[in-house]
């Protein structure tokens, strides 16, 4: 294990190192947003300069896009790609189906559109992300700044009507200015607790005006990856509902990644 990263960030990373393994020359790759996205980014950078990968990709944020040239991926627009052949990404919880909460970082509509523009979906995480229920992390959505706090009272006025445990909603703050995504949007944080049915919120909450896109990713993900500090790596595949845990080769995650500073 590397000595300059935490234990956390090592699961991360191992977990990232293990999912760039699934991309191949020639690919069309979405690129998540977030810390442990970050770590794949990097690493994809390095098998482009080390082993002559040729891949184009399309990133979920201007943070992703600005760290991916850095490391030098060739970036493109989703129109210019149409069509991705996998994107890899973080998730701030995921479930036993695989259902999602993303938007930890305000990347949600990025990220969901880019996702669902791919043939698959891979997570990357460690394993305190994954949860028997969402709603412990706050179900970010993404809301227009017109009429924020009428819509955030349509909003918890439709959580009246469904199974979670807390209905507190709060607007993302930046400093004393609410937080902004890529779009100039504003993020909601939903305070749910436990989300009883991911999927009928999902379509609910994207029927509120003013609603532009919620943090609940159902049925996207085809993968998930999670990494361990010690080196061990799980692969759950939603498709064939394989398990498969690999040990990263004891010094294939030493200082790999230590040059690179987010
Ligand atoms: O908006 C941000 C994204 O959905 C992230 O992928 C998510 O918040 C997980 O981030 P991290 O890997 O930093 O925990």
């Amino acid at each position: 294990m590397s000595e300059n990263l935490s234990p956390i960030d090592q699961a991360k990373a191992n977990a990232a190192r293990k999912a760039v393994d699934f991309v191949e020359s020639g690919m069309k790759v979405g690129l998540g947003t977030g810390s442990t996205a970050a770590w794949m980014v990097k690493r994809l950078g390095e098998r482009v300069r080390d082993e002559g990968l040729r891949i184009v990709a399309v990133p979920t944020s201007s943070r992703t896009a600005a760290l991916a040239r850095e490391v030098g991926i060739t970036v493109i627009t989703l129109d210019e790609a149409k069509w991705l052949d996998i994107t890899i990404d973080g998730a701030d919880e995921f479930d036993a189906e695989m259902n999602l909460i993303k938007g930890g970082g305000g990347a949600l509509l990025q990220e969901k559109i880019v996702a669902t523009a791919s043939d698959r979906m891979v997570v990357i995480a460690d394993s305190a992300k994954e949860v028997a229920h969402l709603g412990a992390f706050p179900l970010p959505i993404e809301v227009i700044p017109f009429g924020v706090n009428v819509t955030r009272g349509l909003v918890e006025e439709l959580l009246g009507a469904f199974d979670v445990m807390g209905r507190r909603t709060t607007i993302r703050m930046n400093g004393s200015d609410p937080f902004r995504t890529d779009e100039g949007n504003f993020i909601l944080d939903l305070h749910l607790g436990r989300i009883g049915d991911p999927r009928q919120l999902a379509l609910m909450l994207n029927q509120v005006p003013g609603v532009v896109e919620n943090g609940l990713f159902v049925d996207i993900c085809d993968r998930v990856v999670i990494g361990h500090a010690d080196g061990r790596v799980e692969v759950r595949d939603i498709h064939d509902c394989s398990i498969d845990v690999t040990e990263l080769p004891v010094g294939d995650t030493t200082n790999i990644f230590a040059n690179i500073e987010e």
